[in-house]
């Protein structure tokens, strides 16, 4: 005897099974009632799609179908249905059934149904629970065949629906529901990988995709592939990085062979930039178009009025300088494009030519400089965290202006992004006398933490060779110099660079 508790997602399943037949119109039209009262009809004629109609029939025929299985409001389905009971009990058991062939399918994982929620048991000693509404939201049926977008209308499934089947086959779970069959739209099959990876609730930690194998380049490519064709992009297993601050010298700068562009030598790569903000790749290739590929291995690269994407860097003549890069004067360390609500996320440095005397380049790794102003200025790394500051650059045609803090952190005051160049400080114009008179208090703290030799790491970056930094942590300088010296590079969001770094199975750890 089922409790009416236990039967009420059945109940529900059954309603809309009831609904359907009752209100399916024999012509073929199914009619419901629309959120205007009156009555919209969608054509349910079923032929057999033909051999030859094009994918974007097929797609819309199956966004059609989607559509309609949830277009009509949950709480307006159902009629009671003569022999409902017998109906609950049969698909009950239809599931029980299912779990025992799931539980002994062989496969390590297995799943268990409570009222509102599947358990799946990892097959290790941990779990994770997704609620039934949950399994319906995330299904890879109800994605965009090819966009992959969410066609359905979330607060349009019934929570209280549960799987009329379920069972696990291989590294597969698979459901099915009874509003799904109704409409016409493929069971559930989700790749359990990609379950684990997306689980929520209490046992996510336990299944924290580190204790997940992962995946090597090709395999991670492949299931990317595969479970992109069954709907979500698999971001798989990931290893999650976590940034490690450096104090100057101490960072050992790592070099990588730019001819290297395996997968797994560009993850390195990423991995290294994400972990310390800064990565250093000699025998660049020669020519803008070989250049740009290389860039490209680190995200889109973004356009800015500097240059549509890749921009040079040299002394040009005084009348034409716009900007004090463009020189051979020292520039202290600074981040670049303060002056946009969301500067760049990285910057790419490739040197063509390095005769010059001086020009070291100079990098300090931001987070050292809000460890080392908080432990011995906390007043000013305070300050910096909480008062936003004006940036500007005119030029011909431009007029940009952003604000922001020189810290910002997340909730454990861990640095996520740095923002300062004094050089295009804007006018600390209309803020409180005593802000201003902070910020002249501490700015000297501030700026003798950022120029210190303990936080300073020099390279001198030669012919051929490429520092690609973290505008967002990483500061970036160089010393005053005479003679040839001339570098192309480019900007890439952050954005973009995360999005490459995740498609080669990385992820930067949040602390
Ligand atoms: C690198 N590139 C030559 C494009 C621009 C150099 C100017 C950077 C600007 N002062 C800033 O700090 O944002
Ligand atoms: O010349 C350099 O090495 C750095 C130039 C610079 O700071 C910039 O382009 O933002």
């Amino acid at each position: 005897m089922i409790s009416k508790q236990a039967s009420k997602p059945l109940i529900q399943v059954v309603r809309r099974l009831a609904f359907l037949h009752v209100t399916h119109n024999p012509s073929g039209w199914r009619s419901f009632p629309s959120t205007s009262g009156g009555l919209r009809h969608c054509s349910t004629q079923r032929r057999p799609l033909q051999r030859k109609q094009s994918r974007a029939t097929a797609s819309m025929l199956m966004m059609r179908r989607v559509l309609l299985r949830v277009a009509a409001p949950h709480h307006q389905r159902g009629l009671a249905e003569p022999g409902l009971r017998s109906l609950v009990t049969s698909a009950r058991a239809r599931v029980q059934a299912e779990q025992r062939q799931g539980s002994t399918g062989g496969g390590a994982a297995s799943v268990t149904v409570g009222d509102r929620e599947v358990r799946v048991d990892w097959g290790d000693g941990s779990s994770n629970a997704f609620s039934f509404i949950w399994l319906q939201d995330h299904s890879p049926a109800v994605l965009h065949p090819t966009s992959r977008q969410r066609m359905i209308d979330t607060v349009s499934i019934d929570p209280t629906e549960a799987p009329e089947a379920i069972s696990v086959k291989g590294n597969e779970l698979h459901l099915s529901w009874k509003s799904s069959r109704e409409a016409n739209t493929p069971p559930t099959i989700y790749n359990l990988d990609w379950l684990r990876a997306n689980a929520y609730g209490g046992d996510a930690s336990d299944s924290s995709t580190a204790s997940t194998p992962r995946a090597t380049g090709a395999a991670h490519q492949a299931s990317t592939a595969k479970t992109k064709a069954s709907g979500w992009s698999m971001l798989g297993p990931v290893s999650y990085v976590q940034p490690k601050t450096w104090y100057g010298p101490e960072l050992p700068l790592q070099s990588f062979d730019a001819r290297e562009d395996s997968h797994d030598a560009q993850r390195a790569v990423l991995e290294t930039l994400l972990r310390d903000g800064l990565v250093h790749l000699h025998h660049m290739p020669e020519g803008r178009d070989a250049l740009r590929a290389v860039f490209q291995r680190f995200g889109m690269l973004r356009r800015t009025f500097y240059a549509d994407d890749i921009w040079d860097l040299r002394v040009v003549a005084d009348a034409d300088v716009n900007d004090t890069a463009m020189t051979t004067i020292e520039l202290p360390p600074h981040t670049d494009c303060t002056y946009h609500a969301m500067p760049p996320g990285l910057q790419l440095f490739s040197c063509l030519q390095n005769r010059a005397t001086g020009g070291e380049s100079w990098f300090v790794d931001g987070r050292a400089i809000y460890d080392t102003l908080a432990r011995e200025s906390p007043e000013a790394a305070d300050f910096f965290a909480t008062t936003v500051l004006p940036f500007y650059c005119i030029e011909d045609g431009i007029y940009l202006c952003a604000e922001g803090k020189v810290f910002t952190l997340d909730a454990n005051k861990q640095l996520t992004q740095f923002r300062y160049n004094n050089s295009d400080r804007g006018p600390l114009a209309g803020m409180p006398a005593h802000v201003v008179d902070a910020f002249y208090t501490h700015l000297p703290v501030l700026t003798r933490v950022m120029l210190s030799d303990e936080l300073a790491l020099l390279k001198r970056v030669k012919d051929n060779e490429m520092v690609v930094v973290d505008n967002h942590r990483c500061l970036h300088a160089r010393k005053a110099f005479q003679g040839a010296r001339s570098f192309v590079g480019a900007y890439i969001d952050m954005d973009h660079f995360h999005s490459q770094c995740r498609l080669h199975g990385l992820e930067l750890a949040r602390a």
